[in-house]
Formats: C-alpha cells, sequence, structure tokens
C-alpha cells in the first residue's frame, strides 16, 4: 500500500513538473495577463527591396559572403510583407492576446532621416497589418528599433557610433507615433541594445559587423573596448528622448504606455566563492544593469563605472535625469542560464566588451549542464533561470511592471528531417509550460509580470545562424514555397489561451 501511494505521489509530482496537467493554463494566470507571440521586422517581412523601402545595415551585412550560415539573407524571409493576413489568421487561431512586431526604420523613412521623405508605402502596410491584428481581436505589441538600423545613415556619420542618430531616431518614432499610435498602446524603443551593442560591436558576429583587428580579422576595423559602450551610449540617450516626446506630445491623447525591451542570462556561481559571486554580480551589471541602472537610477552600475573609466561615456546631470525613469514597464527576454566564474582582466592592447566582464561563463559545472542542453549550442533549458532572473529584476528595480518580450527554444532546421516529424515539438511545449510555471512562481513571489510572449511565432531568420533555428509555434516550409504549418506546440498553446 504505501509503495503505490509513493508511486502516486512520484507520478502526480512529474505530471505537475512536466507542466502537461491539463489545469495549469490561461486560469492558473490573473485575468488581463496578456499571452503573445513575437517576431521583428528584418527576420519576417521579406520584401527588402519592395514598397519604397530604403537598405537597412542587414541588408548589407547578410549579402557579404560569410557573415550569416549559409550565406542565408533576410531577403525573402517568411515573406510576411506578402502573407500577413493570412498569419495574423495563425495567432487567432492559438488564442493569442497580443502580437509583438517590429517596425523596419527604412520603410518608414528610405535614408533614415526625415528629410529623406516619408515613405507613404510604408506607412500604409503598418496601417495595413496593425488593422488586421486588431481586427482579429490581438494587441498590437510594438517595438521600434530591431536593429534594422538604416544603412545610408551607418555610411553617412557611423550610425549609433554618433550622436547624431538621436536626432534621427526621435524623428522616426515621432512618425510611429502620429501614424500608429492611436491604435498602438504598448511601444519599446529598442529591442536588446546589449545584444546590438556588444555583437555588433564586440563581436562583429551582428551588423554592422565592427570589432578590434585582434578581435578578427574580418570584422570591419573598430574597437571592441570602445565602440560598444559608445553605441549603448547613444541608444539610452535615443531612448530616452524618445520616451520624453511621447510622454509630452502623444500619451495624454493616446493613452499608450512605453518601456525598452532588456535580454539577460541567469547566471549561477561556479563555485561558492566571493570572486565567483563577484563575477556573477559583474555579468548581471555588464548584461542587464548596463541598461535597467540607467534606465531606473540614471547611472551605469558602479561595477563598470569603477573599472572602465573613460572608456564608458558618462551622462550629464540633465542627461541622468532624463535617463531615469524614462519607461512605463520593462520588458525582459530570457533564453538561457550559464555557470560563471572570476577571470582575470584583459591585458591593455587587449580590451574588449566581453572581457571587461571578467568572467568565463559556461554551461557545465563538474560536467554537469546548468539545464538540458538544446539544439542551439550556446542555450541550455533551466526554467528555474527565469523566476530567478524576474526576482533579481524586480528586487535590483523596484519591482517594474515586467512583460516577459521573448522565451523559446529551437529545433534543426534540415531536409533531412520528415514533415511529419518536424512538427512534433513536444520539447517547445515542454519548454513553454516549464517556463510559464517559474514566471508564475515569481509572480506569487510579487514579481510584477503582466506578460508573457514567447519568441518565436513562426520558424524565421536567426541572424548569424540563418535559416538553421527554427524557434517557431508554426513550421515555414521553406523548400515548398514558405507554406506555413501549424507545429504541435501551435495545437498545445491553444489549448492553454483558452477562455
Ligand atoms: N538572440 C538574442 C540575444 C543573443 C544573441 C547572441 C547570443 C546569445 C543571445 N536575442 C533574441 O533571440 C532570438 C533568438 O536568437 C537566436 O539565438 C541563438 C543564436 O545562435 C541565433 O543566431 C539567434 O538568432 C532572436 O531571434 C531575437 O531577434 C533576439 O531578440
Amino acid at each position: 500500500m504505501a509503495k503505490q501511494l509513493v508511486l502516486c505521489a512520484v507520478l502526480v509530482a512529474a505530471l505537475l513538473c512536466s507542466g502537461a496537467h491539463a489545469s495549469f493554463g490561461r486560469g492558473s494566470f490573473p485575468d488581463g495577463f496578456i499571452f503573445g507571440t513575437g517576431s521583428a521586422s528584418y527576420q519576417y517581412e521579406g520584401a527588402y527591396k519592395e514598397g519604397g523601402k530604403g537598405p537597412s545595415i542587414w541588408d548589407v551585412f547578410s549579402h557579404i559572403p560569410g557573415k550569416v550560415r549559409n550565406n542565408d539573407t533576410g531577403d525573402v524571409a517568411d515573406d510576411f510583407y506578402h502573407r500577413f493576413r493570412e498569419d495574423v489568421k495563425l495567432l487567432k487561431d492559438m488564442n493569442m492576446d497580443a502580437f509583438r512586431f517590429s517596425i523596419a526604420w527604412t520603410r518608414i523613412l528610405p535614408t533614415g532621416s526625415l528629410s529623406g521623405g516619408i515613405n507613404k508605402e510604408g506607412v500604409a502596410f503598418y496601417n495595413n497589418l496593425i488593422n488586421e491584428v486588431i481586427a482579429n481581436g490581438l494587441k498590437p505589441f510594438v517595438t521600434i528599433f530591431h536593429w534594422d538600423t538604416p544603412q545610408a545613415l551607418d555610411t553617412e556619420y557611423g550610425s549609433f557610433l554618433s550622436e547624431n542618430i538621436i536626432k534621427d531616431y526621435v524623428d522616426f518614432a515621432d512618425v510611429c507615433f502620429r501614424e500608429f499610435g492611436d491604435r498602438v498602446k504598448f511601444w519599446t524603443t529598442f529591442n536588446e541594445p546589449w545584444t546590438y551593442a556588444s555583437q555588433g560591436y564586440g563581436t562583429g558576429a551582428h551588423a554592422p559587423g565592427r570589432c578590434s583587428p585582434f578581435v578578427s580579422k574580418t570584422c570591419a576595423p573598430g574597437d571592441s573596448g570602445r565602440e560598444p559602450y559608445v553605441v549603448a551610449h547613444h541608444i539610452l540617450l535615443a531612448h530616452a528622448e524618445a520616451v520624453r516626446l511621447y510622454r509630452a506630445k502623444y500619451a495624454a491623447a493616446q493613452g499608450g504606455q512605453i518601456g525598452l525591451v532588456a535580454v539577460s542570462h541567469w547566471f549561477v556561481p561556479n563555485r561558492d566563492t566571493a570572486a565567483d559571486r563577484r563575477a556573477v554580480q559583474r555579468s548581471l551589471d555588464f548584461m542587464l544593469g548596463w541598461f535597467l541602472d540607467p534606465l531606473v537610477r540614471g547611472e551605469y552600475p558602479g561595477t563598470m563605472t569603477a573599472y572602465l573609466g573613460e572608456r564608458l561615456p558618462r551622462f550629464t546631470p540633465a542627461q541622468a535625469a532624463l535617463v531615469k525613469g524614462s519607461y512605463d514597464f520593462l520588458g525582459i527576454n530570457y533564453y538561457t542560464s550559464y555557470f560563471t566564474s572570476d577571470a582575470p582582466p584583459r591585458g591593455a592592447g587587449e580590451l574588449t566588451y566581453d572581457g571587461d566582464v571578467r568572467a568565463n561563463t559556461s554551461g557545465y559545472r563538474d560536467g554537469v549542464p546548468v539545464g538540458a542542453p538544446e539544439f542551439v549550442p550556446i542555450f541550455f533549458n533551466s526554467p528555474k533561470g527565469i523566476r530567478e532572473l524576474l526576482l533579481y529584476t524586480s528586487r535590483r528595480y523596484g519591482s517594474p511592471v515586467i512583460y516577459v518580450t521573448e522565451n523559446g527554444i529551437a529545433e534543426e532546421n534540415s531536409p533531412r528531417i520528415p514533415l511529419g516529424d518536424a512538427l512534433k515539438d513536444g520539447h517547445r511545449i515542454k519548454f513553454h509550460s516549464q517556463h510559464l510555471q517559474f514566471v508564475r512562481h515569481a509572480m506569487r513571489d510579487g514579481v510584477n509580470v503582466k506578460g508573457y510572449f514567447t519568441w518565436t511565432f513562426m520558424d524565421c531568420f536567426e541572424w548569424g545562424d540563418g535559416y538553421l533555428d527554427r524557434f517557431g509555434l508554426i513550421f515555414i516550409g521553406r523548400l515548398n514555397g514558405l507554406k506555413r504549418y501549424r507545429k504541435e506546440s501551435s495545437y498545445w498553446i491553444e489549448k492553454f489561451l483558452r477562455k
């Protein structure tokens, strides 16, 4: 009898942990909690030269041989530009509350500047998309900038390396607020400035592909120890000026909210030593605090200012006052956790953003992974990490309203995998269910989470990985006309979200 009771308890526990139990669903979250899924212009739209659109740095970068796996590009991507009506219907079928998408700067301002003219076809495309989203009962959740910087601005003055970008970005945001703000009530200014600055100017793995010559000979010559900080500083100033504009000119009439999307991993000390705990704090400061400390406190983290000296730009008192409080909510993107250990500083001649953190990260400790290894080799499936990150963010930054704006897992895109097998994504069902359970746990701990967006809606262009990774709830048949197929997870989430 006792054995049977134990067995029963174990089975119930396993079921609850798997998240597969029927009772866990929308009703497990407060009324009004927003469930959605996300996308981004360069990764989805295609039509890279259509509708009056000007070139972005990703249009140029992806065409440089060797920059993207398989030399894939976003020229066509998922052809969302032409198929968005069909695609929005899929969102409705999945019972989604919201759809997160970004606006291609060069569809609106083809030369990047207002002086180059507003492209009416681009405005019309996003008006049609927003209207289709709303007509299908969903909320548009709009990212103004998701890495596709106008090439013309990069050519003219180095784009985000110059403070000139602030005016051009704010002019772009002004057009967006004016043209779309009557229907868009959730705005985020920038997606993951950490990724844009560190990968675009530190490692050079992302557009515009700049780095120090000692980092890589294939980068555009830059300075991995200085340029990431200059770019991030200009992003923060552009963000704050756009928020000031929105609040002064639009918020009262339109009633929307505005924030910024930050990405962070969760970091666990490799050894329980003061040195490794300090390395964890530096890792969080250099990845998340780089942006949230200025937004919440009006200054960069002390671990950054103390170490970087004149390499880190400083806010004037007026700029600090402008940046501080420049958000109504925070978007948090989470993918993975790492074990983290102390590392010595790099020599004077080999300074990089990555080296400045003085931390070694690994998915393994003594051969044991921090979470189940995923198809994407740099990601480890650690659902408890999302709760830890949300608790940390809430406690350090004064219990802000948080939306989990990206969270997801990928499988391989390969012609060797039969379509039927490719649609069986039980790993994605388990991933999202378990992460949602830990989001709910964080909420019960007092974290003010108001929504959760899966990454991603449909398999899409995955930056340096090209089309190798499939993160979508919807499968894209890249070998048969980009046909859309619902994966099992799309049926799971439809049921999970049923009211
Ligand atoms: N990928 C990131 C941030 C990042 C970048 C490099 C290394 C680690 C983490 N952020 C979000 O992840 C999503 C998944 O990103 C993939 O992550 C694994 C990489 O190997 C792959 O190249 C990237 O596209 C992107 O599609 C979104 O546009 C972006 O907002």
